[in-house]
């Protein structure tokens, strides 16, 4: 399958949650999704995927978790975890349902999920229901992600379209995933980091103070790697 949601009881059906996820049946159940990304920058992608999955599965909050170490990309430079913490704070502000979350930084070491939804279960409490959003690009590797038994034990996954991937769960246990189009978003921090790199705009492919940021940062710009904001401050 590679897009729209799936049949069986976790799809979410039409505009709204599935029968699985019926609010009637755990009024107080707070549903929580969590976007977990390197975001080096923070794109619409994250932003748009998030929102459409935070409306079809009728989410209270939606946690976007900077990675500390992203171990999957140790051969690539990656920016300050204070400047894409910030970054995604800036371009989280104007939601209210959206929240960032510093457990993966925080902890130190290189991030696995695994950990990340034990912090978030410990810091919520029993009373909720976790959802972990991902991109087809990212559910595509998943299964070389540590403690795969016990990542979908702790939270439901949702997988989302994104140009140039192909969405699907052939390869996970049954039950594990739900599949999701959303709006088709051609961006990646890849590209935007090379655009600014080129001396190119990237207004409109992240949010305006994320412009501006990467500006007063001096982010991604040849031969120039930043210092860690707190350091430098
Ligand atoms: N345009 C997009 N549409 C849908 N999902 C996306 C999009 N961009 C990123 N994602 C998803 O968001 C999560 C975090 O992505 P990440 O921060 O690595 O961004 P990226 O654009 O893939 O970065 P990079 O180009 O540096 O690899 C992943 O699950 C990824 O699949
Ligand atoms: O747990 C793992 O082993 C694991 C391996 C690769 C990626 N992840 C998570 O997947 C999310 C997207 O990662 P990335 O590298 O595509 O930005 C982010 O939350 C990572 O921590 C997790």
């Amino acid at each position: 399958m590679t897009t729209g949601a799936r049949d069986g009881p976790a799809a979410p059906a039409g505009g709204g949650p599935g029968p699985a996820y019926d609010r009637g049946v755990e009024e107080d159940i707070r549903r929580i999704g969590i976007m977990g990304g390197t975001f080096d920058p923070i794109h619409h992608g994250h932003l748009v995927a998030a929102s459409e999955v935070a409306d079809r599965f009728g989410l209270d909050e939606v946690v976007f978790v900077p990675t500390g170490q992203p171990w999957q990309k140790a051969d690539e430079p990656v920016s300050p975890a204070e400047d894409r913490y910030l970054m995604t704070v800036i371009a989280t502000a104007s939601n209210p349902r959206f929240q960032v979350s510093r457990v993966d930084i925080d902890r130190g070491g290189p991030t696995y999920t695994v950990d990340t939804l034990r912090d978030l279960q410990a810091e919520y409490g029993p009373k909720v229901q976790l959802f972990f959003i991902t991109g087809a690009d990212a559910l595509e590797r998943i299964l070389s992600w540590k403690d795969l038994d016990e990542i979908f034990a702790l939270a439901h996954f949702i997988g989302v379209t994104r140009p140039g991937f192909e969405l699907s769960d052939e390869h996970l246990p049954a039950d594990t995933v739900s599949l999701v189009q959303v709006p088709a978003m051609a961006i990646s921090s890849t590209n935007c980091r090379a655009r600014v790199a080129r001396g190119e705009p990237v207004w409109y492919l992240v949010p305006d103070g994320v412009v501006q940021y990467i500006a007063k940062r001096r982010l991604y710009q040849e031969g120039k790697r930043p210092e860690s904001p707190r350091s430098s401050a």
